[in-house]
Parts: structure tokens; sequence; C-alpha cells
């Protein structure tokens, strides 16, 4: 039985520590409530293997007609199927991106506003940057949006989704952005109950800043109810989720196999205990059947991760931190004597999972691969360390400073890396250098989650001793109220959204698409978990996205 909060569970010594009022843990015992009753049958992989026939030939039949080919491609994606057509989609858009004639239909006055949204997004969201000027003619002369789309519910939807994908200087976006969202705030109260919920679910997480699994179980309830719903894709994707939750439930098994046999949960009480919620943030990374290895390596790594933050925010003092950040920055295993036993597990515990995952990479010949991981690793912790000396001596860092190590301390370097380290096919060692590079891809990932979570966790950081926050490092550097710092943070924000856009849409790109995707899904969990609040902390918030990717299969 745990106890209502981590705090009430450490054992108290002399020394005043920061600890904090984190909610306890929900899951209570993931092996029995996520254990998997029966493997997938025979009978069901041939199914999907037919289905997935059917629906090829449907693709294939659909190229005749480039519209109707990629509003295929946009209900394969939405419904969670088009990793399994992932070629065939990218050869398409390659030929229709290069093509006049196709580009001038979707100028032409024909297109309506759907449509045109939908193309725009379907080629931004592979990385093709269309051109902003597809919108010029729902405007009028005076450069509003004509009057009448403000009725138009699925228009104004996939133009609010489609403008999302803007990056700097696309003002048409922008404006879409506060035209469309106050008609659909509008429209709620009178559209068709069906409407409504996906309204309100793109209200809450625009499907380009959603989580893929997450939006995928929503748009198949939605996609069910349409009248014009094509049966064969539809059971397709609602086998192939159902068979993915199975495979999803043995992953986190195996995750809180190994959680438990650490013992982490009673050797390091003071801290957050979130498999479960870890094992959401990487299947947020990939959710594909074929990275099941990385998804496992990550969700272990973001539990270490939240240990490691734990205890350099919530429980080491400065006298202690210093000696452990040395140790891992030394990554030398004897150099913890004297620390508390729990800190001295952790780093052994951190020590040892990085370097098992070296031991693999050379196993699969990919010497260096893990080297870099490690460097990462020691990259967070002289963040860490540096965000608890300005704590130590009272110091609030200016916003500069604090943006400046924020870049290190949000993790995305140590998480990408991670992330890449088992993508054996894709990840040469020269994507980890490249990244130990800090790429501009990685900066506006970093920002995102550093800014996202410093919004979403200001207040709360306030009510016990943590180091200032961007919103507190901004009040100090420009004079300005809290208010008007956290307007301004939000602002930073979207910025970096605007900046990743660009990125993924600059062409030609050093590495493949699966690597330059994980940028953005990556960025897609900070959005999810952060956006008003940090659900991360607070797994109650979470439960519904557990409930219905892990535990609800869908009724066929
Ligand atoms: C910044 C961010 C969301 C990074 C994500 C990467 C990461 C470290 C994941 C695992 C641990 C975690 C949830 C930290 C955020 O905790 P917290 O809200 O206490 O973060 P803080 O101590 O850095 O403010």
């Amino acid at each position: 039985m745990e106890l209502k909060s981590n705090s009430s569970a450490v054992k108290r010594d002399e020394i005043d520590r920061p600890l904090a009022d984190f909610p306890v843990n929900i899951w209570a015992d993931p092996l029995t409530s996520f254990s998997v009753s029966h493997p997938e049958s025979e009978r069901n992989k041939e199914k999907l293997t037919s289905l997935k026939e059917t629906v090829k030939e449907l693709f294939m039949a659909s190229k005749e007609k480039p519209i109707e080919n990629i509003k295929l491609m946009d209900a394969l994606c939405r419904l969670g199927v088009s990793y399994h057509f992932e070629d065939e989609i990218l050869e398409q858009l390659e030929k229709m991106f290069g093509c006049h004639d196709f580009m001038q239909m979707i100028r032409d006055s024909e297109s309506d506003l759907y449509t045109v949204s939908l193309v725009f997004q379907v080629f931004r969201q592979f990385g093709y940057k269309l051109f902003v000027n597809v919108f010029d003619k729902f405007k009028n002369k005076d450069g509003d949006f004509k009057e009448h789309l403000a009725d138009d519910a699925r228009g104004l939807l996939c133009l609010y989704e489609a403008a999302h994908w803007s990056t700097h200087g696309e003002d048409i976006l922008d404006e879409a952005l506060t035209f469309c969202r106050s008609h659909l705030e509008r429209l709620v109260s009178w559209s068709s109950p069906h409407l409504v919920v996906r309204i309100k679910n793109a209200l809450k997480h625009a499907y380009p800043r959603g989580i893929s699994r997450i939006e995928t179980r929503q748009y198949i309830s939605y996609y069910e109810k349409e009248d014009a719903h094509d049966q064969i894709l539809l059971e397709f994707a609602k086998v192939d989720f159902n068979r993915l939750q199975i495979l999803y439930r043995e992953e986190l098994g195996q995750v809180y196999r190994w959680y438990k046999d650490l013992d982490l949960s009673s050797k390091l009480p003071y801290a957050r205990n979130r498999t479960v919620e870890s094992y959401l943030w990487a299947v947020g990374a990939y959710f594909e059947p074929c990275y099941s290895k990385e998804r496992i390596t990550l969700a272990k790594f973001i539990i270490i991760l939240t240990l490691v933050d734990d205890t350099y925010d919530a429980y080491g003092t400065i006298e202690e931190l210093e000696p452990f950040t040395d140790a891992l920055i030394r990554w030398n295993p004897s150099g913890t004597e004297g620390l508390p036993e729990n800190m001295r597990y952790l780093h052994h515990v951190v020590l040892n999972f990085f370097d098992k995952l070296d031991e693999d990479m050379e196993k699969e010949g990919k010497s260096g691969c893990g080297l870099y991981a490690k460097k990462s690793m020691m990259v967070n912790a002289r963040a860490y360390l540096r965000e608890a000396k300005w704590l130590s001596q009272d110091y609030v860092a200016t916003f500069d400073e604090y943006k400046e190590n924020g870049i290190y301390s949000a993790c995305y370097l140590a998480i990408l890396t991670v992330s890449f380290l088992e993508m054996v096919d894709e990840a040469t060692l020269d994507v980890f250098k490249w990244l130990s590079t800090i790429p501009p891809l990685l900066v506006s990932s970093a920002l995102i989650a550093r800014l996202c979570d410093d919004i979403a966790t200001s207040e709360f950081e306030r009510k016990r001793k943590h180091v200032g926050t961007a919103i507190d490092c901004y009040v100090k550097q420009y004079g300005v109220s809290r208010e008007k710092a956290l307007e301004e943070v939000k602002v930073m924000a979207l910025d970096s959204w605007k900046s990743l856009n660009q990125e993924l849409m600059t062409r030609p790109q050093p590495f493949p698409f699966p690597i330059i995707v994980r940028f953005l899904h990556l960025s897609r969990v900070i959005e999810v978990f952060y956006k008003d609040t940090d659900i991360f902390t607070q797994p109650e918030l979470m439960k519904d996205y557990v409930v219905s990717l892990f535990l609800e299969n869908i009724v066929i």
C-alpha cells in the first residue's frame, strides 16, 4: 500500500531537504492490471494481412485521382495505419509536390477550404513545405477571411489544424488560428454531438500537436460515426489498434518487471513513481510495432531521468549533489562514498543502464554510439547541478542564463540520443555526432520542453524550495509582472514550435525521416503532458489516456 504523498514516505533525517508533495502512483500493480490474457491469435494475424492487402489496393486505385489519394492518406494517418504504407505515401507525395498541374489544382477556385487545408496538412506533416498562398483565395479584399467560412465547421476544423504547421513569418496562419478558434468555440454550442466531440478534442490538442496513439483512438470513434466511412478501412484500423495494444501491454510488463527488480520505489521513496506514465511517453515517441525494443529502453530511461530529476530537485543538498554530479561526469563507479544510500544506489543504476546499452551497441557493431549516450547524461547532470547551485545561493538567474542552461536541463539531448540508440538501421554514428553539436532541431524541441514545463509547473514549484523557473527569470531580467512574463514565455514556446516546423520541412534533410520525425513526436508528448497543467506528475489526470490506450480494446 503506497502512502498518500511521497514526502511522507521518506525517513526523516537531520537534513533540511527540499522534499516535494508529489501525488502517489495510482497503478499499484501493473503486472496484474495490464497483463495479457491471450496472445494474438493466428486468425487475427491472417485477418490483418488480408485487410492490409485490400487497403493497399484501395490506395493504388486512388492514385488516378490525386485529391482522393491525399484524402485517403489523411484517413490512413488519422486511423493510425499509415505506417504500413509509408514508402508508397512518400513516393506519391514526392511526385505530386513536383507537379505543376497538381499545385494549380489546389489553388484552383473549385477546391474548398476543407480540401485545401487537408492537402496542406498532409504535405507539411511529411516534411513538404506547401506554400501558404494556397489560402489566399479564402480572404476578401480587406484581407480578412471570407465571412461565409465561419459556418463551415469541417473546413474551419481542418484549417485550424493546418495552421499548427506554421513557420516564422506566415502571418496568414496566425490569423487563421484566431479566426478558426473563435468560430469553433461558437460552433460547439450548436453542432451535432458527433462533431462537437471532435471540435473539443481539437481545441484541447490540435491533431498536429497530439500524441499519435491518442489521436488515433479518438479518430477511430469519430470515423465510425461518419456516414461516409469505409468499412474495410475502419476494420483494419480497429484490428491494428487492438493488436498494438497487446504488444504495449507486454512491453509495459517488461518495463515494470525491471523497475520492480531494481526495487526503485522503495529505494528512492522521495521520487515520483511513474512507470506507466513513462511508458506512455515512450509510446508517444514511437508507436509502431517495429520500435518495440526502442520503446522499452526509452521508457526505462524516462523512469531513470525522473528519479535523477527528483534527486536534484526534491532530495539532495548542494553538498551531496556536487560529489554526485562529479561521480556521474567522471563515470566513476566508486565516487559516491559518503553520500546517502539512495543516491549511491541511483548512481549505480544510471551507470549500469548506460554501460549495458554501450555493450549492446558494441555487439551490434555500432561502436562509439553508446559513448555519445553517456556524454548526453553527463550534460544533463551538469545542467541540473547549475540549477541546484542557483537555488542554494538563492540566486535567480537572468532569463538569458536560464534559457541557455534550460536547453540542457530539459534533457532532450539525452532523450533523443537514447531514443536513437537502438534504431540500428537509421541511426549511424553520424547521427549521434550531429546531435551532439546541438542542431536547431534539438534546440527547438528542448525549448518547447523547458518552456512548456515551466509554464505548467511554475505555480506548484513556487510552493516549495525550487530553482526559479523561466517565468521568475523573465520577471527578473525584464522587470515585468508575472502575468506579463507568463504571456511572453508562452509566445516563446509557440515560436519554438514554428522553428521546429521550419526545421522539419527543410530539404534535403541530413538524415532519414524516422530520425527527423522523432523530434516532432517527442515535442508532441510535451504538448500533451504539459499543456495546461503537468499531467505527468498528476497521474489521475493522465488516467483516461492510459485506460483508452492500454486497458480498453476497441469493440469490432
Ligand atoms: C523539462 C521537461 C519536461 C523535460 C522532460 C524530460 C524529462 C527529464 C523527463 C523525465 C523526468 C521529468 C518528467 C522531468 C520533469 O520534471 P519537472 O517538471 O520537475 O522538471 P524540472 O525539474 O526540470 O522543472
